[in-house]
Protein backbone atom coordinates (compact mmCIF):
# COMPACT_ATOMS: atom_id res chain seq x y z
CA UNK A 1 0.00 0.00 0.00
CA UNK A 2 2.89 2.09 0.93
CA UNK A 3 4.80 1.25 -1.77
CA UNK A 4 2.27 2.08 -4.89
CA UNK A 5 1.22 5.67 -3.25
CA UNK A 6 4.79 6.86 -3.31
CA UNK A 7 4.68 5.40 -7.00
CA UNK A 8 1.30 7.46 -7.54
CA UNK A 9 3.20 10.77 -5.95
CA UNK A 10 6.53 9.77 -7.93
CA UNK A 11 4.66 9.38 -11.39
CA UNK A 12 2.83 12.94 -10.43
CA UNK A 13 6.13 14.42 -9.64
CA UNK A 14 7.54 13.50 -12.89
CA UNK A 15 4.28 14.58 -14.88
CA UNK A 16 4.25 17.92 -12.75
CA UNK A 17 8.23 18.70 -13.58
CA UNK A 18 6.53 18.02 -17.52
CA UNK A 19 6.19 21.60 -19.10
CA UNK A 20 6.29 22.52 -22.57
CA UNK A 21 9.58 24.13 -22.69
CA UNK A 22 11.45 20.53 -20.90
CA UNK A 23 9.35 19.00 -23.36
CA UNK A 24 10.59 20.85 -25.84
CA UNK A 25 13.69 21.01 -25.10
CA UNK A 26 14.48 17.29 -24.66
CA UNK A 27 13.17 17.12 -28.10
CA UNK A 28 15.41 19.43 -29.75
CA UNK A 29 18.45 17.91 -27.90
CA UNK A 30 17.21 13.98 -28.87
CA UNK A 31 17.12 15.63 -32.34
CA UNK A 32 20.38 17.56 -32.29
CA UNK A 33 21.94 14.10 -31.35
CA UNK A 34 20.28 12.14 -34.04
CA UNK A 35 21.38 14.30 -36.71
CA UNK A 36 25.02 13.96 -34.91
CA UNK A 37 24.66 10.39 -35.04
CA UNK A 38 23.25 10.96 -38.82
CA UNK A 39 26.25 13.04 -39.81
CA UNK A 40 28.75 10.66 -38.20
CA UNK A 41 27.78 7.77 -40.03
CA UNK A 42 27.62 9.30 -43.65
CA UNK A 43 30.13 9.07 -46.14
CA UNK A 44 32.99 11.76 -46.16
CA UNK A 45 33.87 12.42 -49.61
CA UNK A 46 37.75 13.67 -50.27
CA UNK A 47 38.26 17.51 -50.02
CA UNK A 48 40.15 17.06 -53.47
CA UNK A 49 36.34 17.13 -55.10
CA UNK A 50 34.79 20.66 -54.89
CA UNK A 51 31.69 21.65 -53.39
CA UNK A 52 28.64 24.24 -54.22
CA UNK A 53 26.48 25.10 -51.22
CA UNK A 54 27.91 26.62 -48.03
CA UNK A 55 30.47 24.26 -46.62
CA UNK A 56 31.66 21.41 -44.72
CA UNK A 57 31.60 22.85 -40.88
CA UNK A 58 28.63 21.93 -38.74
CA UNK A 59 26.99 25.58 -38.89
CA UNK A 60 27.52 25.63 -43.13
CA UNK A 61 26.16 21.98 -42.92
CA UNK A 62 22.89 22.91 -41.29
CA UNK A 63 22.51 26.72 -43.37
CA UNK A 64 23.40 23.50 -46.52
CA UNK A 65 19.82 21.77 -45.36
CA UNK A 66 18.02 25.17 -45.37
CA UNK A 67 19.74 26.18 -48.27
CA UNK A 68 18.48 22.77 -50.08
CA UNK A 69 14.75 23.72 -50.02
CA UNK A 70 15.42 26.69 -51.88
CA UNK A 71 18.70 26.72 -53.86
CA UNK A 72 19.19 23.27 -54.69
CA UNK A 73 18.70 23.59 -58.69
CA UNK A 74 20.76 27.39 -58.78
CA UNK A 75 23.30 24.97 -57.00
CA UNK A 76 23.45 22.28 -59.44
CA UNK A 77 23.42 24.81 -62.13
CA UNK A 78 26.33 26.75 -60.54
CA UNK A 79 28.59 23.66 -60.76
CA UNK A 80 27.68 22.66 -64.22
CA UNK A 81 29.33 25.72 -65.28
CA UNK A 82 31.96 25.97 -63.08
CA UNK A 83 33.34 22.56 -63.01
CA UNK A 84 31.18 19.99 -64.85
CA UNK A 85 32.23 21.55 -68.37
CA UNK A 86 35.70 21.76 -67.51
CA UNK A 87 35.11 17.69 -66.82
CA UNK A 88 35.11 17.91 -63.26
CA UNK A 89 33.40 16.13 -60.67
CA UNK A 90 31.80 18.46 -57.85
CA UNK A 91 29.30 17.65 -54.34
CA UNK A 92 26.28 19.06 -54.01
CA UNK A 93 24.49 19.46 -50.41
CA UNK A 94 21.16 17.14 -50.34
CA UNK A 95 18.26 17.43 -48.01
CA UNK A 96 19.25 16.65 -44.40
CA UNK A 97 18.69 12.94 -43.43
CA UNK A 98 20.34 12.11 -47.18
CA UNK A 99 24.07 11.54 -48.00
CA UNK A 100 25.47 14.75 -49.93
CA UNK A 101 25.79 13.37 -54.26
CA UNK A 102 28.46 13.95 -56.12
CA UNK A 103 27.65 15.22 -59.92
CA UNK A 104 29.33 13.67 -62.24
CA UNK A 105 30.09 15.78 -65.80
CA UNK A 106 29.21 14.36 -68.73
CA UNK A 107 32.44 13.36 -69.77
CA UNK A 108 32.03 10.90 -67.21
CA UNK A 109 28.88 9.29 -68.10
CA UNK A 110 29.49 6.52 -69.33
CA UNK A 111 32.23 5.40 -66.76
CA UNK A 112 29.53 5.64 -64.28
CA UNK A 113 26.81 3.84 -66.14
CA UNK A 114 29.06 0.95 -66.65
CA UNK A 115 30.53 0.12 -63.82
CA UNK A 116 28.85 -3.04 -62.40
CA UNK A 117 25.66 -3.25 -59.98
CA UNK A 118 27.62 -4.92 -57.45
CA UNK A 119 29.88 -1.76 -57.23
CA UNK A 120 27.49 1.02 -57.78
CA UNK A 121 23.98 0.28 -57.58
CA UNK A 122 20.76 1.56 -59.15
CA UNK A 123 18.44 -0.57 -57.14
CA UNK A 124 20.09 0.35 -53.77
CA UNK A 125 19.67 4.38 -54.89
CA UNK A 126 16.09 4.27 -55.91
CA UNK A 127 15.24 2.40 -52.62
CA UNK A 128 17.07 5.13 -50.51
CA UNK A 129 16.18 8.02 -52.54
CA UNK A 130 12.11 6.52 -52.70
CA UNK A 131 12.99 5.14 -48.53
CA UNK A 132 11.11 1.79 -50.63
CA UNK A 133 10.97 -0.35 -47.23
CA UNK A 134 8.31 1.74 -46.16
CA UNK A 135 6.59 3.03 -49.17
CA UNK A 136 6.13 -0.08 -50.75
CA UNK A 137 4.83 -1.67 -47.77
CA UNK A 138 7.80 -4.23 -46.25
CA UNK A 139 11.50 -5.35 -47.07
CA UNK A 140 10.46 -8.20 -49.67
CA UNK A 141 9.55 -5.97 -52.10
CA UNK A 142 12.70 -3.50 -52.13
CA UNK A 143 15.19 -6.30 -51.65
CA UNK A 144 14.44 -8.20 -54.54
CA UNK A 145 13.36 -5.89 -57.24
CA UNK A 146 11.23 -8.64 -59.30
CA UNK A 147 8.92 -6.29 -60.41
CA UNK A 148 11.53 -4.58 -62.40
CA UNK A 149 12.96 -7.65 -63.82
CA UNK A 150 9.10 -7.81 -65.26
CA UNK A 151 8.80 -5.08 -66.80
CA UNK A 152 12.07 -5.11 -68.09
CA UNK A 153 11.72 -8.52 -69.75
CA UNK A 154 8.44 -8.07 -70.73
CA UNK A 155 6.46 -4.20 -71.55
CA UNK A 156 8.73 -3.91 -74.34
CA UNK A 157 8.76 -7.19 -76.26
CA UNK A 158 4.73 -7.48 -75.84
CA UNK A 159 4.03 -3.72 -76.94
CA UNK A 160 3.24 -4.52 -80.33
CA UNK A 161 0.10 -6.77 -79.95
CA UNK A 162 -0.94 -4.34 -76.97
CA UNK A 163 -1.49 -1.02 -79.64
CA UNK A 164 -5.22 -1.93 -80.75
CA UNK A 165 -6.17 -1.88 -76.64
CA UNK A 166 -3.86 1.30 -76.05
CA UNK A 167 -5.12 2.76 -78.95
CA UNK A 168 -9.34 1.38 -77.44
CA UNK A 169 -8.37 3.11 -74.34
CA UNK A 170 -6.21 6.28 -75.42
CA UNK A 171 -10.18 7.17 -77.58
CA UNK A 172 -12.68 6.35 -74.89
CA UNK A 173 -10.44 8.35 -72.11
CA UNK A 174 -9.85 11.29 -74.03
CA UNK A 175 -13.51 10.88 -74.74
CA UNK A 176 -14.78 10.37 -71.39
CA UNK A 177 -12.30 13.80 -69.88
CA UNK A 178 -12.40 15.94 -73.01
CA UNK A 179 -16.21 15.35 -73.81
CA UNK A 180 -17.84 15.39 -77.22
CA UNK A 181 -19.59 18.60 -77.90
CA UNK A 182 -19.04 19.79 -81.04
CA UNK A 183 -21.05 23.30 -80.07
CA UNK A 184 -19.80 24.31 -76.55
CA UNK A 185 -16.57 25.78 -75.44
CA UNK A 186 -15.19 23.87 -72.38
CA UNK A 187 -12.84 25.29 -69.90
CA UNK A 188 -10.32 22.21 -68.08
CA UNK A 189 -8.22 21.90 -65.41
CA UNK A 190 -5.37 20.34 -67.44
CA UNK A 191 -3.50 18.78 -65.02
CA UNK A 192 -7.14 16.85 -63.71
CA UNK A 193 -7.30 16.13 -67.84
CA UNK A 194 -4.00 13.98 -67.82
CA UNK A 195 -4.90 12.43 -64.75
CA UNK A 196 -8.05 11.02 -65.93
CA UNK A 197 -6.34 9.50 -68.87
CA UNK A 198 -2.94 8.62 -68.36
CA UNK A 199 -3.71 5.99 -65.04
CA UNK A 200 -6.45 4.29 -67.52
CA UNK A 201 -4.15 3.85 -70.46
CA UNK A 202 -1.10 2.70 -68.29
CA UNK A 203 -3.83 0.15 -66.44
CA UNK A 204 -4.93 -1.20 -69.34
CA UNK A 205 -1.49 -2.44 -70.07
CA UNK A 206 -0.66 -3.39 -66.54
CA UNK A 207 -4.43 -5.44 -65.40
CA UNK A 208 -6.26 -4.98 -68.10
CA UNK A 209 -10.02 -3.90 -68.13
CA UNK A 210 -12.23 -3.78 -66.99
CA UNK A 211 -9.99 -2.76 -63.73
CA UNK A 212 -8.08 -0.44 -66.16
CA UNK A 213 -11.81 1.56 -65.41
CA UNK A 214 -12.40 0.74 -62.01
CA UNK A 215 -12.64 4.52 -60.54
CA UNK A 216 -11.55 2.98 -57.28
CA UNK A 217 -8.52 1.48 -58.23
CA UNK A 218 -7.71 3.76 -60.14
CA UNK A 219 -7.67 6.66 -57.34
CA UNK A 220 -6.07 4.42 -54.77
CA UNK A 221 -3.03 4.08 -57.24
CA UNK A 222 -3.17 7.98 -57.90
CA UNK A 223 -3.35 8.43 -54.21
CA UNK A 224 -0.58 5.72 -53.32
CA UNK A 225 2.01 7.46 -55.69
CA UNK A 226 1.43 10.87 -53.95
CA UNK A 227 1.53 9.47 -50.63
CA UNK A 228 4.91 7.85 -51.54
CA UNK A 229 5.99 11.31 -52.96
CA UNK A 230 5.27 13.39 -49.39
CA UNK A 231 6.60 10.37 -47.32
CA UNK A 232 9.52 10.81 -49.08
CA UNK A 233 9.85 14.53 -48.84
CA UNK A 234 9.14 14.12 -44.75
CA UNK A 235 11.33 11.28 -44.59
CA UNK A 236 14.08 13.51 -46.05
CA UNK A 237 14.05 15.73 -43.09
CA UNK A 238 14.06 13.51 -40.56
CA UNK A 239 17.65 11.77 -38.83
CA UNK A 240 17.61 8.35 -40.16
CA UNK A 241 17.65 6.89 -37.20
CA UNK A 242 14.12 8.00 -36.61
CA UNK A 243 12.82 6.52 -39.90
CA UNK A 244 11.96 2.80 -38.40
CA UNK A 245 9.65 4.82 -36.13
CA UNK A 246 8.57 7.61 -38.71
CA UNK A 247 8.44 5.71 -41.65
CA UNK A 248 6.34 3.04 -40.22
CA UNK A 249 4.04 5.63 -38.94
CA UNK A 250 3.62 7.13 -42.33
CA UNK A 251 3.21 4.29 -44.50
CA UNK A 252 -0.24 3.95 -43.18
CA UNK A 253 -2.26 5.54 -45.76
CA UNK A 254 -0.10 3.80 -48.33
CA UNK A 255 -1.63 0.66 -46.89
CA UNK A 256 -4.67 1.76 -47.23
CA UNK A 257 -4.68 3.15 -50.49
CA UNK A 258 -2.67 -0.60 -51.70
CA UNK A 259 -5.53 -2.36 -49.76
CA UNK A 260 -9.06 -0.32 -51.69
CA UNK A 261 -6.47 -1.21 -54.69
CA UNK A 262 -6.19 -4.70 -53.85
CA UNK A 263 -10.16 -5.15 -52.66
CA UNK A 264 -10.51 -4.48 -56.71
CA UNK A 265 -7.88 -6.26 -58.29
CA UNK A 266 -7.70 -9.30 -56.12
CA UNK A 267 -10.62 -11.45 -57.71
CA UNK A 268 -8.57 -10.78 -61.02
CA UNK A 269 -5.43 -12.01 -60.13
CA UNK A 270 -6.80 -14.95 -58.23
CA UNK A 271 -8.55 -16.28 -61.53
CA UNK A 272 -5.66 -15.98 -63.94
CA UNK A 273 -3.14 -17.86 -61.20
CA UNK A 274 -6.41 -20.56 -61.87
CA UNK A 275 -6.40 -20.07 -65.30
CA UNK A 276 -3.06 -20.52 -65.93
CA UNK A 277 -2.54 -23.64 -63.68
CA UNK A 278 -5.18 -25.21 -65.20
CA UNK A 279 -3.83 -24.75 -68.58
CA UNK A 280 -0.17 -25.73 -67.65
CA UNK A 281 -2.24 -28.52 -66.26
CA UNK A 282 -3.74 -30.07 -69.52
CA UNK A 283 -7.25 -29.23 -68.76
CA UNK A 284 -8.44 -29.58 -71.94
CA UNK A 285 -11.07 -26.82 -71.09
CA UNK A 286 -8.05 -24.19 -71.66
CA UNK A 287 -6.72 -26.13 -74.99
CA UNK A 288 -7.80 -22.95 -77.05
CA UNK A 289 -7.28 -19.98 -73.62
CA UNK A 290 -4.75 -17.17 -73.82
CA UNK A 291 -3.28 -15.63 -71.05
CA UNK A 292 -3.57 -11.79 -72.05
CA UNK A 293 -0.49 -10.18 -72.06
CA UNK A 294 -0.80 -7.72 -69.18
CA UNK A 295 1.68 -7.05 -65.55
CA UNK A 296 -0.35 -9.85 -63.99
CA UNK A 297 0.26 -12.75 -66.57
CA UNK A 298 4.11 -11.67 -67.24
CA UNK A 299 4.66 -11.43 -62.99
CA UNK A 300 2.62 -14.80 -62.83
CA UNK A 301 4.82 -16.47 -65.45
CA UNK A 302 8.72 -15.13 -63.67
CA UNK A 303 7.84 -15.89 -60.49
CA UNK A 304 7.16 -19.67 -61.72
CA UNK A 305 10.45 -19.78 -64.03
CA UNK A 306 12.35 -18.15 -61.09
CA UNK A 307 10.86 -20.69 -58.61
CA UNK A 308 9.60 -17.63 -56.40
CA UNK A 309 6.06 -19.17 -54.39
CA UNK A 310 5.84 -16.03 -52.59
CA UNK A 311 5.60 -14.08 -55.76
CA UNK A 312 2.53 -16.15 -56.46
CA UNK A 313 0.34 -14.82 -53.80
CA UNK A 314 -2.07 -12.65 -55.13
CA UNK A 315 -1.47 -9.84 -52.77
CA UNK A 316 2.71 -9.82 -53.31
CA UNK A 317 1.22 -9.52 -56.94
CA UNK A 318 -0.65 -6.41 -56.34
CA UNK A 319 1.91 -5.48 -54.05
CA UNK A 320 4.57 -5.71 -56.93
CA UNK A 321 1.99 -3.55 -59.17
CA UNK A 322 2.70 -0.57 -56.64
CA UNK A 323 5.94 0.66 -57.88
CA UNK A 324 5.82 -0.09 -61.00
CA UNK A 325 2.35 2.91 -61.09
CA UNK A 326 4.76 4.97 -59.22
CA UNK A 327 7.54 4.45 -62.10
CA UNK A 328 4.52 4.96 -64.73
CA UNK A 329 2.06 7.17 -64.13
CA UNK A 330 3.48 10.65 -62.96
CA UNK A 331 6.05 10.66 -65.18
CA UNK A 332 4.02 10.34 -67.82
CA UNK A 333 1.11 12.66 -66.36
CA UNK A 334 4.12 15.60 -66.07
CA UNK A 335 5.41 14.78 -69.12
CA UNK A 336 1.95 15.32 -70.88
CA UNK A 337 1.06 17.92 -69.40
CA UNK A 338 4.20 19.71 -69.94
CA UNK A 339 4.09 19.16 -73.80
CA UNK A 340 0.40 20.16 -74.24
CA UNK A 341 1.98 23.65 -72.26
CA UNK A 342 4.82 24.15 -74.49
CA UNK A 343 2.53 23.77 -77.74
CA UNK A 344 -0.28 25.56 -76.53
CA UNK A 345 1.90 28.52 -75.36
CA UNK A 346 4.37 28.14 -78.78
CA UNK A 347 4.17 31.55 -81.38
CA UNK A 348 1.26 29.73 -83.20
CA UNK A 349 2.61 31.00 -86.52
CA UNK A 350 5.47 28.52 -85.74
CA UNK A 351 2.77 25.83 -87.22
CA UNK A 352 3.77 23.13 -84.52
CA UNK A 353 0.21 21.82 -83.59
CA UNK A 354 -0.91 22.57 -87.46
CA UNK A 355 2.20 20.03 -88.11
CA UNK A 356 1.53 17.36 -85.80
CA UNK A 357 -2.11 17.64 -86.71
CA UNK A 358 -1.65 17.11 -89.95
CA UNK A 359 1.11 14.39 -89.73
CA UNK A 360 -0.88 12.07 -87.36
CA UNK A 361 -3.96 12.32 -89.57
CA UNK A 362 -2.27 11.74 -92.78
CA UNK A 363 -0.70 8.84 -91.28
CA UNK A 364 -3.46 7.28 -89.36
CA UNK A 365 -5.53 7.64 -92.74
CA UNK A 366 -2.38 5.85 -94.43
CA UNK A 367 -2.50 3.16 -91.77
CA UNK A 368 -6.34 2.45 -92.79
CA UNK A 369 -7.21 4.17 -89.48
CA UNK A 370 -5.30 1.65 -86.75
CA UNK A 371 -2.12 2.25 -85.41
CA UNK A 372 0.38 -0.20 -85.96
CA UNK A 373 4.21 0.18 -84.78
CA UNK A 374 5.11 0.82 -88.01
CA UNK A 375 2.37 3.73 -88.45
CA UNK A 376 4.06 5.37 -85.16
CA UNK A 377 7.55 5.36 -85.97
CA UNK A 378 6.49 7.37 -88.97
CA UNK A 379 5.22 10.30 -86.95
CA UNK A 380 8.29 12.19 -87.50
CA UNK A 381 7.34 15.67 -85.91
CA UNK A 382 4.97 14.65 -82.92
CA UNK A 383 8.06 12.57 -81.50
CA UNK A 384 10.26 15.38 -82.05
CA UNK A 385 7.60 17.74 -80.02
CA UNK A 386 7.60 15.47 -77.27
CA UNK A 387 11.04 14.20 -76.98
CA UNK A 388 11.53 18.56 -77.28
CA UNK A 389 9.41 19.28 -74.56
CA UNK A 390 11.40 16.35 -72.41
CA UNK A 391 14.71 18.31 -73.28
CA UNK A 392 13.35 21.85 -72.62
CA UNK A 393 10.76 21.23 -69.95
CA UNK A 394 12.70 18.70 -67.52
CA UNK A 395 10.49 18.19 -64.44
CA UNK A 396 13.59 16.81 -62.18
CA UNK A 397 17.49 17.93 -62.08
CA UNK A 398 18.51 14.43 -61.89
CA UNK A 399 16.77 11.53 -62.37
CA UNK A 400 19.81 8.83 -62.81
CA UNK A 401 21.42 8.25 -59.07
CA UNK A 402 23.69 5.31 -58.07
CA UNK A 403 24.95 3.91 -54.67
CA UNK A 404 28.42 2.87 -54.26
CA UNK A 405 27.80 -0.49 -52.36
CA UNK A 406 31.11 -2.57 -53.17
CA UNK A 407 33.02 -2.67 -49.28
CA UNK A 408 36.45 -0.69 -51.13
CA UNK A 409 34.02 1.88 -52.92
CA UNK A 410 35.13 3.54 -56.05
CA UNK A 411 38.11 5.02 -57.57
CA UNK A 412 37.88 7.71 -60.56
CA UNK A 413 41.06 7.50 -62.16
CA UNK A 414 40.71 10.06 -64.26
CA UNK A 415 40.11 12.40 -61.82
CA UNK A 416 41.31 10.30 -58.96
CA UNK A 417 39.64 10.59 -56.39
CA UNK A 418 37.93 7.70 -53.92
CA UNK A 419 34.38 7.74 -52.38
CA UNK A 420 33.41 5.51 -49.85
CA UNK A 421 30.64 2.68 -49.43
CA UNK A 422 27.70 4.68 -49.32
CA UNK A 423 28.75 7.37 -51.20
CA UNK A 424 25.83 9.12 -53.98
CA UNK A 425 26.63 9.75 -57.50
CA UNK A 426 24.28 11.72 -59.80
CA UNK A 427 24.03 12.27 -63.58
CA UNK A 428 22.72 16.44 -63.89
CA UNK A 429 19.95 16.28 -66.95
CA UNK A 430 19.03 19.86 -66.64
CA UNK A 431 22.82 21.08 -66.94
CA UNK A 432 23.20 18.93 -70.00
CA UNK A 433 19.69 19.22 -71.58
CA UNK A 434 19.97 23.23 -71.64
CA UNK A 435 24.09 23.23 -72.37
CA UNK A 436 24.11 25.49 -75.28
CA UNK A 437 27.37 23.84 -76.35
CA UNK A 438 24.85 20.70 -77.18
CA UNK A 439 21.64 22.86 -78.27
CA UNK A 440 21.23 25.96 -80.20
CA UNK A 441 18.67 27.76 -78.13
CA UNK A 442 18.89 25.81 -75.27
CA UNK A 443 16.41 27.31 -73.39
CA UNK A 444 13.10 27.99 -75.97
CA UNK A 445 11.09 25.42 -77.09
CA UNK A 446 11.83 24.36 -80.92
CA UNK A 447 9.06 21.13 -81.36
CA UNK A 448 10.45 20.25 -84.32
CA UNK A 449 14.29 20.32 -83.38
CA UNK A 450 14.79 16.66 -84.05
CA UNK A 451 12.87 16.13 -86.57
CA UNK A 452 14.11 17.86 -89.55
CA UNK A 453 17.09 16.17 -90.15
CA UNK A 454 14.53 12.79 -89.89
CA UNK A 455 12.41 14.48 -92.69
CA UNK A 456 15.36 15.52 -94.83
CA UNK A 457 16.54 12.10 -95.04
CA UNK A 458 12.77 10.80 -96.02
CA UNK A 459 13.14 12.89 -98.58
CA UNK A 460 16.47 11.58 -99.79
CA UNK A 461 16.22 9.60 -103.22
CA UNK A 462 17.12 6.15 -102.59
CA UNK A 463 20.21 6.06 -103.78
CA UNK A 464 21.93 8.28 -100.99
CA UNK A 465 20.11 6.48 -98.20
CA UNK A 466 22.84 4.66 -96.65
CA UNK A 467 22.51 2.23 -92.93
CA UNK A 468 25.36 5.10 -91.62
CA UNK A 469 23.14 7.95 -92.12
CA UNK A 470 19.58 6.32 -91.34
CA UNK A 471 21.47 5.33 -88.13
CA UNK A 472 22.56 9.20 -87.73
CA UNK A 473 18.71 10.31 -87.77
CA UNK A 474 17.20 7.20 -86.03
CA UNK A 475 19.43 8.40 -83.03
CA UNK A 476 17.10 11.58 -82.78
CA UNK A 477 14.23 9.54 -82.02
CA UNK A 478 12.22 9.86 -78.60
CA UNK A 479 12.88 6.08 -76.96
CA UNK A 480 17.11 6.78 -78.09
CA UNK A 481 18.82 8.17 -74.51
CA UNK A 482 22.47 9.73 -74.84
CA UNK A 483 24.73 11.13 -72.22
CA UNK A 484 23.18 14.99 -73.61
CA UNK A 485 19.36 13.74 -73.45
CA UNK A 486 19.10 11.67 -70.42
CA UNK A 487 15.28 12.44 -69.57
CA UNK A 488 14.81 8.60 -69.69
CA UNK A 489 18.13 7.54 -68.28
CA UNK A 490 20.89 6.15 -70.30
CA UNK A 491 22.65 2.85 -70.29
CA UNK A 492 21.37 -0.75 -69.08
CA UNK A 493 18.94 0.67 -66.24
CA UNK A 494 17.40 3.40 -68.95
CA UNK A 495 13.61 3.44 -68.68
CA UNK A 496 12.10 -0.27 -70.17
CA UNK A 497 8.82 1.70 -70.35
CA UNK A 498 9.97 4.55 -72.91
CA UNK A 499 9.05 2.23 -75.76
CA UNK A 500 5.21 2.27 -74.10
CA UNK A 501 5.13 5.97 -73.55
CA UNK A 502 6.34 7.12 -76.95
CA UNK A 503 3.04 4.94 -78.45
CA UNK A 504 0.58 6.21 -75.64
CA UNK A 505 2.13 10.13 -76.05
CA UNK A 506 1.84 9.51 -79.77
CA UNK A 507 -1.50 8.30 -79.80
CA UNK A 508 -2.88 10.74 -77.50
CA UNK A 509 -1.68 13.75 -79.21
CA UNK A 510 -2.87 12.63 -82.54
CA UNK A 511 -6.79 11.98 -81.23
CA UNK A 512 -6.48 15.20 -79.41
CA UNK A 513 -5.44 17.22 -82.13
CA UNK A 514 -7.41 15.70 -84.56
CA UNK A 515 -10.62 15.84 -82.80
CA UNK A 516 -10.36 18.76 -80.85
CA UNK A 517 -10.08 22.35 -81.53
CA UNK A 518 -8.07 23.93 -78.18
CA UNK A 519 -7.34 27.49 -77.64
CA UNK A 520 -3.30 28.72 -76.94
CA UNK A 521 -2.15 29.75 -73.57
CA UNK A 522 -0.97 33.47 -73.73
CA UNK A 523 1.81 32.62 -71.42
CA UNK A 524 3.88 29.43 -70.37
CA UNK A 525 2.71 28.63 -66.76
CA UNK A 526 5.91 28.28 -64.67
CA UNK A 527 6.38 25.03 -61.96
CA UNK A 528 8.11 25.68 -58.53
CA UNK A 529 10.66 23.55 -57.09
CA UNK A 530 10.82 22.35 -53.55
CA UNK A 531 14.69 20.57 -53.60
CA UNK A 532 14.84 18.05 -56.31
CA UNK A 533 10.91 17.59 -56.25
CA UNK A 534 8.86 19.84 -58.75
CA UNK A 535 5.51 21.31 -57.98
CA UNK A 536 3.99 21.13 -61.37
CA UNK A 537 1.37 24.16 -61.84
CA UNK A 538 -1.99 22.54 -61.37
CA UNK A 539 -4.14 25.33 -61.52
CA UNK A 540 -3.51 25.15 -65.66
CA UNK A 541 -7.19 25.67 -67.32
CA UNK A 542 -7.64 25.42 -70.80
CA UNK A 543 -10.39 25.66 -73.42
CA UNK A 544 -11.44 22.66 -75.84
CA UNK A 545 -14.19 22.31 -78.27
CA UNK A 546 -14.89 19.14 -80.30
CA UNK A 547 -14.45 19.72 -83.84
CA UNK A 548 -17.70 19.28 -85.86
CA UNK A 549 -17.85 15.65 -87.51
CA UNK A 550 -15.84 14.02 -85.31
CA UNK A 551 -18.69 11.93 -83.32
C1 LIG B 1 7.35 9.95 -69.44
C2 LIG B 1 7.34 8.93 -68.61
C3 LIG B 1 8.55 8.33 -67.97
C4 LIG B 1 9.75 8.91 -67.66
C5 LIG B 1 10.19 10.34 -67.93
C6 LIG B 1 10.56 7.89 -67.05
C7 LIG B 1 11.87 8.08 -66.64
C8 LIG B 1 12.68 7.08 -66.15
C9 LIG B 1 14.08 7.21 -65.87
C10 LIG B 1 14.88 8.48 -66.04
C11 LIG B 1 14.53 6.03 -65.42
C12 LIG B 1 15.97 5.65 -65.10
C13 LIG B 1 16.33 5.83 -63.66
C14 LIG B 1 17.79 5.49 -63.40
O1 LIG B 1 18.60 5.33 -64.29
O2 LIG B 1 18.11 5.40 -62.23
C15 LIG B 1 13.40 5.12 -65.37
C16 LIG B 1 13.44 3.83 -64.91
C17 LIG B 1 12.35 2.99 -64.87
N1 LIG B 1 11.11 3.22 -65.42
FE1 LIG B 1 10.52 4.93 -66.33
N2 LIG B 1 9.84 6.73 -66.97
C18 LIG B 1 8.61 6.95 -67.54
C19 LIG B 1 7.59 6.04 -67.68
C20 LIG B 1 7.63 4.72 -67.28
C21 LIG B 1 6.59 3.75 -67.49
C22 LIG B 1 5.29 4.01 -68.23
C23 LIG B 1 6.99 2.59 -66.89
C24 LIG B 1 6.30 1.26 -66.80
C25 LIG B 1 5.14 0.94 -67.27
C26 LIG B 1 8.30 2.83 -66.33
C27 LIG B 1 9.04 1.91 -65.62
C28 LIG B 1 10.34 2.11 -65.20
C29 LIG B 1 11.10 1.11 -64.47
C30 LIG B 1 10.60 -0.26 -64.02
C31 LIG B 1 12.37 1.67 -64.26
C32 LIG B 1 13.55 1.05 -63.51
C33 LIG B 1 14.55 0.47 -64.47
C34 LIG B 1 15.75 -0.13 -63.81
O3 LIG B 1 16.04 0.18 -62.66
O4 LIG B 1 16.44 -0.94 -64.46
N3 LIG B 1 8.65 4.13 -66.58
N4 LIG B 1 12.29 5.78 -65.86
Amino acid sequence: MADSSSNISLTGQVLESLTISRVATAIFIFLTASFLVDISLKPRYPKSIPRVGYGDSYIATLKNWIGYVVYFGRWVDEGYVKYSKHDRAFVVPSAASRPQEIVVPRSQTAWMLELPDRILSTHHAHNDVLYSEYNFLGKAYSDDVFHIRVVHRNLARHLPGLIPAIQDEVHSAIDAVFGTDTVEWKSLNLWEAWLGIVPRITNRVLVGKPTCNNEEFLKSMVHFADAVVTNSFILNMFPKILHPIVGRLLQWPNWRHWNRAHQVVQSVIAQRLHDMARQAAGDPAYQDWTAPEDFITWDIRMAKAEGKPFELDPASISKRLLPVEFAAIHTTVITGHFLMMDLLASDQSLGYMDGIREETGRVLKEEGGNWTKNGLSRLLRTDSAIRESMRVSNFATSLIKRKVIAEEGITNESEGWHVPRGGFLMLNLSGVQHDPDLYENPNSYDAFRFSRAREEYEELPQSQKNSDAWMRVQKLGMVTTSDAHLAFGHGRHACPGRFFVAHELKMIMAYLLNNYEIEPLATRPQPQWIGQTIIPPLDVKIRIRRRKATV
